[in-house]
């Protein structure tokens, strides 16, 4: 089957006339066609989106929000076959697939909620014939780059606050995992859209995305990827005007201090690291251990290490799936080699290759026991099922090398002393801190983002999504003059 680019509220075929198929990670098994679009095809979205703007923008925010309303309907209608979709494409298990695409349902409710709340604040002036106020106004046409590991929720949360807030948008999706955002699209068209307001072009990322970095049609890029891209993303649109959100990497610790219950810790250890097959920005990668605990830890941890299932993530008890795509897994696998030299290998460390996966791109969950905080397999993102183990003499070398690292998005700690989990939440760097819950997670009505090299502008989701995909403006209102 082949799809089209959705342009001006119409299913458009590429210019080029070029197709690209998605593929299963699971067995390599081509999917569905997708368009290789061209910067012709993304000038003719950003033109309908520009061209849209103006009356979108003048529609009130509860006229706006009934559109994400029934698109959040439209999604639900058919959330177990978008769920098996993702799955099939991305190679999440079957339940994150369907619990990733009610998530994205949610996050259009919320933000079809987000109509109803007051927006803008009344602030006193020194003259008391004036009343000064704010409020809000879109940007304009705004891009959305979208990464392949959440590849419904993160264009929901990116596109559900650019339109409540009345600005139009053209969409780049990974071009790995086109069908999931193909499905928003549907779903806003099946919605009645206004015509330009959503647009929708497939492609590559040097292409397609540099397109919309790069063209004076697009007034604000939001993007969620790798650092480098983001960086060399941030440097051209601002250099071009835009407004820019970039969430990039993360290398995040679950730290486990001598009083934490170590069953619970194991498990938020397994769920941090191999849940997505740890393809998540948000993934533990560094577990940090005080050494009271440690051996007891570690062992725990390697058995319940080798109990999981890893397969067919459309297969109820497949606890952990496959990597994305080729390239993904080739380059956990060149880490793991790396960290054979760097560290000791507690168990997994290998491709899988039996008769069912053997055109999969499958790996085991992976442990290394490291002595050296400054191991590369401990500093660089890896985005696959590998941990990272090290042992810190007590509380302070822990939150030490917790922070010893150039990103910042989020962190964990297991205790049960309140006041080192309060002192902890003081002293890390990172945007989102758990205290003994997981480090992945998020939620529509709470900001995501993160502190250093792992985010820059303002947060995403929540109440804090308005201060990316709106400016103030004052105003200074004398009755009397
Ligand atoms: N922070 C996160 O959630 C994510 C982080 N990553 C990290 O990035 C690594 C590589 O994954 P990729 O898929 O290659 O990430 P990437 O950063 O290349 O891709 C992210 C998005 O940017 C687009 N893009 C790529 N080059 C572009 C350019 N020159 N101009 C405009 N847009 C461009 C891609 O097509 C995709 O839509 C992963 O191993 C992981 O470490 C990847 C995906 C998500
Ligand atoms: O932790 C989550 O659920 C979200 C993570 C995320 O947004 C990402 O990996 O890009």
């Amino acid at each position: 089957m082949s799809h089209s680019n959705y342009i001006n509220g119409q299913w458009q075929e590429p210019i080029s006339g070029d197709y690209k198929n998605n593929v299963s990670p699971h067995d390599s098994q081509e999917i569905e066609e997708f368009p290789v679009s061209t910067e012709a095809d993304v000038q003719k979205a950003i033109s309908s989106a520009n061209k849209a703007f103006p009356s979108w923008k003048k529609l009130s925010y509860q006229q706006r929000g009934t559109y994400l309303l029934k698109a959040a309907e439209i999604l639900e209608e058919n959330t177990e076959e978008i769920g098996r979709d993702l799955t099939l494409e991305e190679g999440k298990t079957l339940t994150e697939g369907i619990g990733e695409t009610r998530r994205a349902i949610n996050i259009l409710k919320y933000y079809a909620g987000e109509a109803m709340q007051p927006i803008g604040s009344v602030i006193p002036s020194a003259n008391s014939e004036t009343t000064v106020y704010t409020k809000r106004t879109p940007l304009g046409p705004v891009g959305l780059i979208t990464p392949w590991n959440f590849p419904i929720a993160i264009p929901a949360w990116k596109m559900a606050p650019a339109l409540i807030y009345g600005n139009t948008v053209v969409i780049k999706p990974a071009d790995l995992t086109p069908k999931c955002v193909y499905h928003l699209m549907n779903a806003f068209h099946e919605a009645g859209l206004p015509a330009g307001v959503v647009n929708c072009v497939f492609g590559r990322g040097s292409v397609v995305g540099n397109e919309l970095v790069e063209n004076r049609g697009i007034k604000g890029i939001s993007f969620t990827g790798s650092n480098s891209v983001g960086r060399a993303i941030q440097s051209k649109a601002m250099a071009n005007g835009k407004k820019v959100q970039l969430e990039m990497g993360g290398k995040n610790p679950l730290v486990i201090l001598a009083d934490a219950g170590i069953d619970n810790a194991v498990e938020l250890a397994i769920k941090g690291a191999y849940q997505s097959t740890g393809q998540k920005c948000t993934a533990t990668s560094r577990v940090i251990v005080e050494e009271e605990i440690y051996e007891s830890f570690r062992d725990r941890l390697i058995e319940r290490t080798q109990s999981l299932k890893v397969g067919n993530p459309l297969v109820d008890d497949s606890f952990m799936g496959p990597c994305v795509s080729q390239s993904q897994y080739e380059t956990v696998l060149r880490m793991i080699d790396q960290g054979k030299n760097e560290g000791n290998l507690l168990c997994g460390g290998e491709s899988i290759k039996t008769s069912e996966l053997e055109n999969g791109y499958y790996i085991q969950p992976t442990i290394f026991e490291l002595s050296s905080q400054n191991a590369r397999i401990a500093t660089e993102e890896i985005f696959g099922p590998v941990i990272a183990l090290l042992k810190a003499a007590d509380y302070q070398e822990a939150v030490q090398m917790a922070n010893d690292t150039e990103f910042g998005l989020s962190a964990s700690i297991c205790t049960n002393n309140l006041s080192r989990a309060q002192q902890f939440i003081d002293q890390i760097e990172v945007g989102m801190v758990h205290v003994n819950s997981e480090t992945a997670g998020a939620e529509p009505q709470i900001p995501f983002g993160g502190m250093k090299n792992s985010s820059d502008g303002p947060r995403e989701q929540g109440k804090t999504a308005i201060d990316f995909y709106t400016q103030v403006k004052t105003v200074y209102y004398d009755q009397h003059r």
